[in-house]
């Protein structure tokens, strides 16, 4: 046999949990997929960071030793320079013979443009270039002005200027000169060339947008690449990374966006040890990460394609399946309809069709059931046979209409003594009716017959032709003992006959058992 399917009652809403499943699998699968290539790309755009900040780093420090290195020689010259003047004498003749010697030293230091004396008055004295302009006289100069009022004889960085010798861009470092009394006796200028710097800086590849800043610690800028000329002498102390940054600590490096071009860049700053200087090496971001923002679109067009075809295919996978459930439920469906049909069939094939009792095809098979159960089982069955009493005058009397009413209604109370599952009522033929009931033994048959016989008379149906002015019935009961296995279906029913004959001939309206005779 065929296991039979049931369509459970929550059918629709396991319809609805598996497409539900199907559609958060699918989500799922995509928002992974997504979260995936972003966690890969966030830390390859890190990584891209980490490497530039190396990068701009090594820089820096490059830089820094570079400025430094600048400074100390020009330093060292002039250190040299200002032993010699005070040696001599600011003043006397030795001073004003020393253009060639100082001619040397500026030809053997590529970093210097030039060495100057200047007396207490600014007046020039000697310097390098060999001809003093008349009447040429510095001390409207900064470093000037600060040697004058400041007694210490280190060296001076100033900020950029106009040579008025050559007219270039120079960073001034000068050192006070003193009379022998202690007095301020002049200043010793070394004038560096930005150019030497500039020189320097090109030979690092920055990009196209990067950047990098030779600037006095006090934010004006000495050099810059890329050069512009507005940029010399800039103030840029306003910036992030002389406000915030370099008070908290002498090198770093940030993100930040430029204040003097407004581009995005990563700066790395570092602060001299020995001289008040600051380097600045800065990459663009945009061209730090052209590489990986390249590489991020193609692998997002890759997940977005992936992410449409999964999104295809798991929405039609799911539509599928809806479709096939549709299919299945509507098959479950069928199947129960039809199933119903067939029981109704069956039923209209066991059931008369007058008083729906159990016609007489289904008693007699439940008859042999019932009887080989209870010989196998050495169980108790019993039979009762029942008619209505003159009921052909019935007939006569009240036309075969009412007689038909008068069955169905004596039907209804033989069903209403069905009350285990074994028992079975069922017309046998015509006016008589059949009890069957198994595990009941003769007794217990013989009370329930009078049961029948009771109510059928309580029914007041009017009958002028039997003597009790209502309708009556008899009844036959015969019971399978254990003593009487000899027996079989027929001769069960037989003996129910009888006893319902002897019922009729007692008188009518009664019960007769077969071994027990008339109650
Ligand atoms: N209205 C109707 N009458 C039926 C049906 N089946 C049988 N009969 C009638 O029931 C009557 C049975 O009459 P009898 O066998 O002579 O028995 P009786 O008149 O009941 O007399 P007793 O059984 O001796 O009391 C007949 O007249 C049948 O025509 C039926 O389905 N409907």
């Amino acid at each position: 046999m065929s296991q039979q399917q049931e369509l459970p009652d929550n059918w629709n809403d396991k319809t609805y949990s598996v497409s539900a499943l199907a559609k958060i699998f699918v989500i799922l699968v995509c928002v992974i997929i997504i979260g995936i290539d972003g966690w890969i790309s966030w830390n390859a755009r890190k990584s891209d960071l980490r490497d530039a900040e190396v990068t701009t780093g090594n820089i820096s420090k490059a830089l820094a030793q570079h400025a430094n290195d600048a400074i100390q020689g020009a330093d060292a010259i002039l250190l040299s320079v200002a032993d010699q003047v005070s040696d001599a004498g600011i003043g006397t003749e030795r001073i004003a013979q020393m253009t060639p010697a100082l001619k040397r030293l500026v030809a053997k230091s590529p970093q210097l443009h030039g060495l100057f004396i200047y007396d207490a008055d600014g007046k020039w004295i000697v310097n390098s270039m060999g001809a003093l302009p008349p009447q040429a006289n510095n001390a409207d100069r900064e470093y000037f002005k600060y040697h004058q009022t400041h007694e210490d004889l280190e060296m001076h960085l100033g900020p950029p200027v106009h040579s008025r010798a050559t007219n270039d861009w120079i960073i001034t470092a000068s050192r006070r000169l003193n009379l022998p009394d202690g007095s301020f006796g002049g200043v010793a200028l070394a004038t560096i060339d930005i150019n030497y710097f500039r020189r320097f800086y090109d030979g690092f590849d920055i990009g196209d947008s990067g950047a990098i800043v030779l600037a006095l610690a006090d934010g004006t800028i000495l050099t810059r690449r890329p050069f512009e000329d507005k940029f010399i002498a800039y103030d840029m102390s306003g910036s992030r990374i002389f406000r915030n940054y370099l008070p908290q600590s002498p090198i770093g490096t940030r993100l930040e966006r430029s204040t003097l071009d407004n581009v995005e860049r990563l700066y790395s700053y570092r602060r001299l040890e020995k001289y008040p200087l600051v380097v600045i090496v800065a990459l663009s971001e945009n061209e730090i990460l052209a590489a990986w923002r390249h590489e991020s679109i193609i692998y997002a067009i890759g997940v977005a394609i992936l992410l449409v075809l999964i999104c295809v295919f798991g929405f039609r996978l799911i539509k599928q399946i809806n479709l096939r459930l549709l299919a299945e439920k509507e098959a479950i469906k069928a199947r129960d309809a039809l199933q119903q049909l067939n029981q109704t069939l069956e039923k209209l094939a066991h059931q008369d069709g007058l008083t729906g009792l159990a016609n007489r095809r289904h008693f007699d098979l439940a008859l042999n059931e019932e009887f080989s159960r209870a010989t196998r089982n050495a169980s108790a069955l019993s039979l009762v046979m029942l008619d209505v009493d003159c009921f052909k005058q019935y007939n006569d009397i009240y036309g075969h209409q009412a007689g038909d009413e008068c069955l169905r209604r004596i039907g209804k109370v033989i069903k209403g003594v069905e009350q285990r599952p074994g028992d079975l009522a069922a017309r046998y033929g015509g006016e008589e009716l059949a009890l069957l009931l198994p595990s009941t033994d003769v007794e217990g048959a013989v009370k329930v017959a009078e049961k029948i016989c009771t109510e059928i008379h309580a029914l007041g149906i009017t009958h002028a032709g039997n003597p009790n002015g209502v309708v009556t019935i008899s009844a036959g009961v015969n019971s399978l003992l254990l003593a009487r296995q000899e027996l079989n279906a027929q001769q069960l029913l037989k003996g129910a006959d009888e006893a319902l004959y002897a019922a009729k001939n007692n008188g009518r309206n009664r019960v007769c058992a077969a071994a027990l005779g008339s109650t």
